[in-house]
């Protein structure tokens, strides 16, 4: 059986304060984009996990392919699959690439052996592998709270026939250094309020508390920003804690291939 975990981009991503069990509580909107990488499961003697594509920069056990497997096997009892990820999703990029990853083994699993497990539960086992984790059971447009478990789906009709340039500058930011990083502020304006107006005029108005953060660090992204909105962007931020940024746009931009150093991956996406 063969799946294509999907990345995500979080339009805007407010963080509303630190949870007893360490984790925050954010408010953010999900947005699943068709940059994907290569996942495929069969029965196997015996259980094995090989990798092509990007190399990723973690032990092979730690990977979440195999962290979902051995979920499921708790409660189940599964036999062995040889597993293989081709990775395409820059990591440690704010795309959620690991945390798809993740997810999509997870559905694939309760496919392949019939475990019958409904969306509740896929999303209590996803959200047991990550915070981001979640959202690739839904996998439609969503705000999110809590962790970003309390999913609701929502309509972004003003996105429909717009374009996505993702741009990632190969720099890789530790999701929990930038949480440790965070000053915490009140949201000027909630995120609802922001994407019921045209994607033009949220400029300014649609905040990634993380931005502040990877900016100061790595002042190239402040630099992707003012390229993408000089090549016509109706609006330009960054997703998750960085280091990708995307530029939202009506048409396709003139140049774009070559508008940015060549190990940057850049890739133009529609929604669709
Ligand atoms: C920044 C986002 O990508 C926005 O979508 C997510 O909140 C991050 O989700 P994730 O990568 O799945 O993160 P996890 O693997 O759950 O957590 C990694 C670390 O980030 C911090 N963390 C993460 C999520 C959250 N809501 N609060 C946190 O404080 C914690 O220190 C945690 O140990
Ligand atoms: N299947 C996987 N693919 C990529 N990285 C993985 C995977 N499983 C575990 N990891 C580990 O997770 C780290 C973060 O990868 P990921 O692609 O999820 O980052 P991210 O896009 O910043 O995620 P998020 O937005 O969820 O914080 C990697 O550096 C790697 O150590």
């Amino acid at each position: 059986m063969i799946v294509f975990p999907n990345a995500k981009i979080n339009l805007g991503l407010q963080v509303n304060g630190k949870r007893p069990d360490g984790y925050h509580d954010i408010s953010t909107i999900f947005y699943p984009l068709p940059v994907c990488d290569i996942l495929e499961a069969v029965r196997a003697e015996e259980f094995s996990f090989h990798t092509s594509g990007l190399t990723i920069d973690a032990p092979a056990l730690g990977n979440l392919c195999i962290k979902a497997y051995q979920l499921l096997q708790q409660d189940f009892s599964l036999s062995a699959v040889a597993m293989h990820l081709h990775k395409v999703i820059p990591m440690g990029a704010g795309l959620g690439g690991g945390s798809s990853d993740g997810a999509f083994t997870l559905m694939l699993l309760n496919r392949m052996f019939n475990l019958g497990l409904t969306r509740e539960q896929l999303l209590g086992y996803a959200l047991q592998l990550g915070s981001d984790c979640p959202f690739f059971i839904m996998n439609e447009p969503c705000f999110a709270g809590g962790r970003g478990e309390v999913m609701e789906p929502i309509q972004l009709p003003s996105l429909k026939n717009k374009l996505f340039l993702i741009v990632n500058p190969g720099l890789h930011i530790n999701t929990a250094w930038a949480f440790s990083q965070l000053k915490i502020r009140e949201p000027k304006i909630h995120l609802r309020e922001v994407v019921a107006l045209p994607p033009d005029q949220w400029r300014d108005l649609l905040v990634n508390d993380f931005e502040e953060v990877a900016f100061e660090k790595h002042a190239e992204l402040i630099d992707i920003r003012s390229t993408l909105y000089r090549m016509g962007a109706v609006f330009a931020g960054m997703t998750g804690t960085g280091s990708t940024m995307f530029g939202i746009f009506d048409s396709a931009p003139a140049g774009y291939r070559t508008a940015f150093p060549s190990h940057y991956f850049t890739i133009l996406q529609s929604n669709d």
